[in-house]
């Protein structure tokens, strides 16, 4: 059966997350199912960035000595609870791509070049293989592709140093078996760096529990940095101290106000910072970090799985009549998104959406996302969204004359 208005309701009545809503500052009249791509903005971070412009005009370069330095340590700690791991293992600097570099580099050095491919997965966000690209063509270390699909067991052979994948994929939100595949990867000699960016802050994470040495990700989406907040590195306590990163700059050096002339690494986490970071940026996102310490993961996991089956149940029917295809995964193995196919009319769709104030977005070919934030997202919302696209489809709004410009972004 359908669910009700009301049905929805009841649930909010009960959601021991509800308080949440209101320390967001969301838009008038908007249904935010975007949180997957950037997440919505915390009040608290509002003001911290507030505060951050001001300390800027009176303390001046002072500011470095207040908390602007050892920001990427500072909020690193913060966040490791969230990701399953301990103090000094965590380090907030850069973004995913930059990360990525650093730690496969990072891998290749601790392991004394003696395996040379870089494996990275068909399919999932572009930049994870771009960036492997780019290392191995400055380098003669060799890219290879596991296609999508594809047997892991099968690509790994003697050769393969490191493995990137994603912990919960882009486009169908599905969510790996983190323990046993590292496991299956560090059996054979090699090393997977984890990408996090559609899990962290998303559910639950284990990365000490699940045997992992190597994540990265960022804060911009489930964590509510906002955009362009700055990534993050992890790096099991036992694996910190076995070479050097490739982005070796001063902020990573052993005693980076000596201005020595040349490079130490770092003891610890440190060594994976770069160089001067936007202290502008670390303000919001710190001040984010700290609602999220408020946070009970496993209430917000299973609102979080909650909200996508309910609306899911509120279009289940529509789907089947009107040639849409929901390739999102089973309850136990996804995300907090739900991933839906239209092949020749999701683009307009998604526009249509946004036209009433319904965001999601659109990734090509063919797929509409649609995330689920339950720090900010009642039931209600969820159902609202859920009638808005039954009534976008069924009278094919999408076809309208408004809807003919084409956005980049979403
Ligand atoms: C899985 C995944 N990896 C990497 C990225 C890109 O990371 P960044 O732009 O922070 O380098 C994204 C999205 O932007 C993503 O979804
Ligand atoms: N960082 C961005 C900047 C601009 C536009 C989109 C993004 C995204 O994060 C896209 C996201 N990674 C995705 O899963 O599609």
């Amino acid at each position: 059966m359908t669910p009700t208005l009301e049905s929805a309701r009841k649930l909010d009545r009960h959601d021991p997350l509800a308080g949440f809503k209101a320390r967001f500052a969301l838009p008038e009249g908007v249904l935010y199912l975007d949180g997957n791509s950037l997440g919505a903005q915390p009040r608290d971070a509002r003001e911290a960035l507030a505060l951050t412009r001001d300390q800027w005009r009176d303390e001046l370069v002072k500011g470095w000595n207040q908390g602007w330095f050892d920001a990427p340590e500072r909020l690193g700690d913060l966040l490791a609870p969230l990701l399953g791991a301990g103090p000094g293992e965590v380090v907030v600097s850069d973004n995913i791509t930059l990360n990525l570099f650093k730690l496969l580099g990072y891998i290749i050095d601790s392991q004394k070049r003696a395996r040379s491919v870089i494996l990275s997965e068909g399919g999932n966000f572009p930049s994870d293989s771009y960036i492997a690209q780019g290392l191995c063509r400055f380098t003669g270390l060799e890219h290879r592709v596991l296609p999508e699909g594809g047997d892991l067991a099968d690509y790994l052979d003697e050769r393969v140093a490191a493995v990137v994948l994603s912990q919960v994929h882009y486009r169908t939100g599905r969510l790996r078996d983190m323990a046993a595949i590292t496991a299956l990867v560090r059996e054979q000699g090699a090393e997977v760096i984890w990408d996090l960016a559609h899990s962290a802050g998303a559910m639950p994470v284990d990365l000490n529990g699940s045997g992992v040495r190597y994540a990265v990700g960022c804060t911009y989406k489930y964590l509510n940095g906002g955009p362009g907040a700055p990534g993050f590195l992890y790096v099991h306590k036992d694996s910190q101290a076995r070479g050097w990163q490739p982005l070796s700059g001063w902020h990573g050096h052993a005693a980076p106000f000596d201005f020595e002339g040349d490079y130490a690494p770092a003891p610890g986490i440190l060594r994976f910072r770069t160089g001067t970071h936007s202290a502008l940026a670390y303000a919001p996102l710190e001040a984010s970090l700290r609602l999220w310490r408020e946070v009970d993961m496993t209430a917000l996991r299973a609102k979080s799985l909650a909200l996508g089956e309910l609306f899911q149940d509120c279009l289940t029917d529509l789907f089947e009549s009107k040639g849409i295809e929901d390739i999102t995964p089973p309850v136990a193995e996804r995300g907090s998104q739900v991933a839906l196919i239209h092949r020749e009319h999701g683009y307009a769709i998604v526009q249509a959406l946004i036209a009433r104030g319904v965001i999601g977005d659109y990734r090509a070919p063919g797929l509409m996302r649609f995330g689920f934030t339950p720090l900010y997202l009642s039931y209600e919302d969820v159902w609202q969204a859920a009638r808005h696209f039954r009534e976008v489809v069924e009278t094919r709004e999408y076809l309208g004359p408004a809807l003919l410009t084409r956005s980049a972004v979403t």
